[in-house]
């Protein structure tokens, strides 16, 4: 065990036969004295999957994701970290001018000692993160000119300069438009392909159905559910979750069947007959 944070333990446990990666219990969360965010939530992630958080704005998609992630204290309960655990927060922006390559070192900051400058193994590690998520070419440009989409891949390739097993991403493809939004999740897949545990936050479900095994509503703090997503995922837990009728028919794309998510926005065209 390496360090603790009230209730919250972090315990690279490479002896360990279990690959349960993230392992939360009886979780629960309050601002102050406020009113709970989320109560007694139980969950696992095991080595190789994706769990997507769904849930309408403010209910505390970021907050459970964040005491995932260790950069919150739960106010009750536990989080069990297995592994090193890389965070994409939502921002995208830089407070000062940094190229990609400085951007993407950041992430070596647990293995650089103080006043040093990044060696060789932290430059490796940063050119192999940026080849991992195919932006090499990018390395020399000024993160502070991207666009969102670049942005967002190098916010992942400086998780990935950690040298995390686990990555915890706050709506990774929200700003993005539908190409960047494939890319994204595709490097996500391809990530847990290899094994990664992965966490995101999203408002499209239909980001949940291409790629997470898991996925974890919540619809009011004591009403949290977690399942297989395909099953939990349906038109009518959908339409309560968002509150407007939400389909979701199968439709093939690419010769490929795959369940589409079409909410109902109440809204006639006015040139429709
Ligand atoms: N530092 C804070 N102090 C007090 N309340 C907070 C704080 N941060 C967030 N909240 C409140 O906690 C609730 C959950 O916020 P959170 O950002 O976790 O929700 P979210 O589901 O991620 O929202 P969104 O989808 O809009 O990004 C909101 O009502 C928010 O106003």
């Amino acid at each position: 065990m390496t360090s603790t944070t009230g209730t919250t333990t972090i315990e690279p446990d490479c002896a360990s036969h279990s690959t349960t990666v993230l392992d939360a219990t009886g979780l629960g969360f309050r601002y102050g004295r406020g009113e709970w965010i989320f109560r007694d939530v139980d969950l696992q992630v095991e080595a190789g999957e994706v769990l997507a958080v769904l849930g309408p704005n403010a209910r505390g998609k970021t907050t459970l994701v964040t005491c995932l992630a260790g950069l919150r204290k739960p106010t009750k309960g536990e989080v069990i970290r297995r592994e090193v655990v890389g965070y994409v927060p939502q921002s995208h922006g830089a407070a000062a001018a940094f190229s990609v390559l400085n951007m993407v070192l950041m992430g070596r900051a647990r293995f650089i000692r103080a006043y040093a400058s990044p060696g060789p193994a932290d430059h490796e590690a940063a050119a192999a993160a940026l080849d991992r998520v195919g932006i090499s070419h990018l390395r020399d440009r000024d993160y502070q000119a991207l666009s969102g989409g670049e942005r967002q891949l190098v916010l992942i390739a400086r998780a990935l300069a950690t040298g995390c097993r686990a990555l915890v991403l706050d709506e990774p493809a929200s700003a993005l438009d539908l190409r960047n939004q494939a890319r994204v999740l595709g490097v996500l897949h391809a990530l847990a392909e290899d094994g990664m545990a992965v966490v995101m936050t999203s408002h499209h479900p239909e980001h949940a159905l291409r790629i997470a095994d898991q996925t974890l509503l919540i619809v009011d703090a004591a009403d949290i559910r977690v399942g297989a997503t395909t099953e939990l995922l349906t038109g009518a837990t959908l339409s309560s979750l968002y509150g407007l009728p939400v389909a979701t028919p199968e439709v093939s794309i690419g010769g490929l069947s795959q369940r589409v998510v079409v909410p109902d926005y109440g809204i006639r065209r006015r040139d429709a007959d």
